[in-house]
């Protein structure tokens, strides 16, 4: 099957994990992101034929410095070290990194080296002959002062002795540089070189190479017994649930959880629009008294994350024992909700509902398709399958809806507020022609009260922050600069249509620092 192969990245907590991933899928391979630790079972059993090695903010001979499972030296595949990658391969094999005496940033001339019997290294071969200069891009403050046993050094740059080198005989490659950014011009052509002659791939993976894959792949997770896929209208779950439907067919069943949570209008758009146009049977679950009575008196954002992953799965539990046989949730799980969950060796950001809030004890087998994926690259697959464009460019939406809108604890006054201060947001985004532009527009009840004046009257009432930013991956965002007459009317319409407020404000943090959600 074309594109059949799988190339991972062991992410040890590089910047450019990201990249690295996406630049290898562009070059016409398929790849994954594991986290760092991954033990030897999960490496082993994604069968890969090459792995990269990330870089990472550690020093290797940092006590708590992250170092992946041997079992990467001894799967037989072509490794290729980044940076921090590069410098652990050094250390684990036996050469000797240390501390350089300058930091490395930026821009720094390469030269490529002759091997000893004169030839350039496998590494260059097609890139640069020996004496070549090239431009490549740094950022690191060690550096690899020996080689392992067996390795020769193939490159050079004024402050990095060892630049990149390569084992004499085994497939083991390391680079000093970042080949993955853009500012190393041949980075690219590096990467395809590794890849293709190097690891011996063949490429050809594309969308399409990864629905037949996935469908494949799912076809052999679920061997008996049926399967649910747990249906938001989002992106992610309606591609999800396409993908499931065309492996499995009537075999599947969508659960659409209403748990009060949700927008003005969203479950019956959801019912009747999205769950109408994918093909597959949905049946919505009133739960809102459930959640809602849970979430009463908790005001601790990740207490209330917790609560919302566990309710969300024993409601799958039981909605699904009303269909015989059913021994899979397949869920819409991207790669960034696992990292924010503090997947791999990561800081927990926040837990998303679908991967650290879920409880530890869960009756159905979880399946998800995406769980390697970023948001674009899963709207490419929604094209894939044929969805429709109102569900490609559909806004996400947090599982835990409104509640990681409403600061503190989720009251019915919050809900019913933040609600109708959505929907004016929702209509003049759209109205104003940026919906577009637009990664995720909300309202955000803030728990801040405020003083005002309405018809001559004192008021004191609640403040409401208008949130609007722009992204690819939800990774890292900036707010979006919304016309001021935009932003009027939005103003103008939530405190003259939503009585109880009494003041309006206008996000203006990018994430990193802010998140997206408040909470
Ligand atoms: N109300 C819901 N009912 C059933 N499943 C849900 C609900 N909300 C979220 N989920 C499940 O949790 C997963 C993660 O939610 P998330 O919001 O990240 O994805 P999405 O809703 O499918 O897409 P988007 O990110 O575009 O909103 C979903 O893919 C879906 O499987
Ligand atoms: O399904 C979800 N379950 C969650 O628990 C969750 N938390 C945040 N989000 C969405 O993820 C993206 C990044 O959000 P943050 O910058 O707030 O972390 C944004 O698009 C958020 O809307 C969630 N989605
Ligand atoms: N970017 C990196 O991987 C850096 C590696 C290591 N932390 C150093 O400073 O050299
Ligand atoms: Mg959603």
């Amino acid at each position: 099957m074309p594109g059949a192969e799988r190339v991972l990245v062991l992410d040890l907590g590089a910047q450019y994990t990201l990249l690295i991933a996406r630049r290898v899928r562009e070059l016409g391979v398929y790849c994954e992101v594991l986290p760092g630790d991954a033990p030897a079972q999960t490496i082993l059993s994604r069968k890969p034929q090459a792995i990269i090695l990330s870089g990472g903010p550690s020093s290797v001979y940092a006590e708590d410095a992250p170092r992946p499972d041997p079992a990467v030296w001894e799967a037989g595949v072509p490794v290729l070290g980044i940076c921090y990658g590069m410098q652990l391969m050094a250390h684990v094999l036996g050469g000797e990194v240390r501390r350089g005496e300058r930091q490395e940033f930026g821009r720094a001339e390469l030269e490529v080296l002759a091997a000893d019997d004169g030839r350039p290294g496998r590494l260059f071969e097609g890139i640069g002959s020996p004496g070549a200069r090239m431009t490549c891009w740094m950022s690191h403050g060690d550096l690899v002062r020996r080689p392992p046993p067996g390795f020769r050094t193939v490159a050079r740059t004024p402050l990095s002795p060892v630049a990149a080198m390569e084992h004499g005989s085994r497939p083991w490659f390391g680079v000093q540089f970042h080949p993955e950014v853009a500012h190393t011009p041949f980075g690219s052509e590096l990467l395809r070189h590794f890849l293709y002659d190097l690891a011996g791939l063949r490429g050809g993976w594309n969308m399409h190479a990864f629905v037949e894959r996935a469908v494949d792949e799912l076809r052999r997770q679920v061997t008996g017994g049926r399967a649910v896929v747990a249906l938001s209208g989002g992106v992610d779950s309606s591609t999800a649930a396409v993908l499931a439907h065309r492996a499995l067919g009537d075999r599947l069943t969508a659960i659409f959880v209403d748990h009060g949570l949700l927008r003005r209008g969203e479950p019956e758009t959801v019912e009747r629009e999205i769950g109408g146009r994918l093909g597959v049977p949905v049946t919505r679950v009133d739960a809102r008294q459930r959640f809602l009575t849970k979430l009463a008196g908790v005001v601790d954002p990740e207490e209330k994350r917790r609560i919302i992953g566990r309710e969300f799965i024993r409601v799958f539990e039981e909605s699904a024992r009303g269909v015989p046989d059913v021994r899979y949730l397949v869920q819409g799980t991207l790669y960034p909700d696992v990292v924010e969950s503090g997947g791999g060796r990561t800081a927990t950001i926040k837990s998303h509902h679908n991967v650290g809030g879920l409880p530890e004890q869960m009756q159905l087998t979880l399946v998800e398709p995406f769980r390697y994926l970023f948001k674009d690259e899963v709207r490419r697959v929604a094209r894939e399958l044929g969805l429709p464009d109102a569900i490609v460019h559909r806004h996400p939406f947090p599982g835990p809806g409104l509640a990681v809108r409403v600061v503190g604890e989720v009251t019915a006054e919050a809900l019913e507020t933040v609600r109708a201060c959505d929907a004016i947001v929702q209509e003049e985004v759209e109205r104003a022609g940026w919906a577009g532009e637009v990664w995720q527009a909300f309202a955000v009840w803030t728990g801040a009260w405020s003083v005002g004046v309405k018809g001559d009257a004192r008021h004191y009432g609640p403040v409401i922050a208008v949130r609007c930013v722009q992204s690819d991956d939800g990774m890292t965002a900036d707010w979006v600069r919304l016309p001021y007459e935009v932003l009027d009317r939005i103003s103008h319409r939530i405190t003259n249509e939503v009585p109880t407020v009494s003041r309006v404000v206008y996000d203006v943090s990018a994430k990193p620092p802010a998140t997206i959600e408040w909470e």
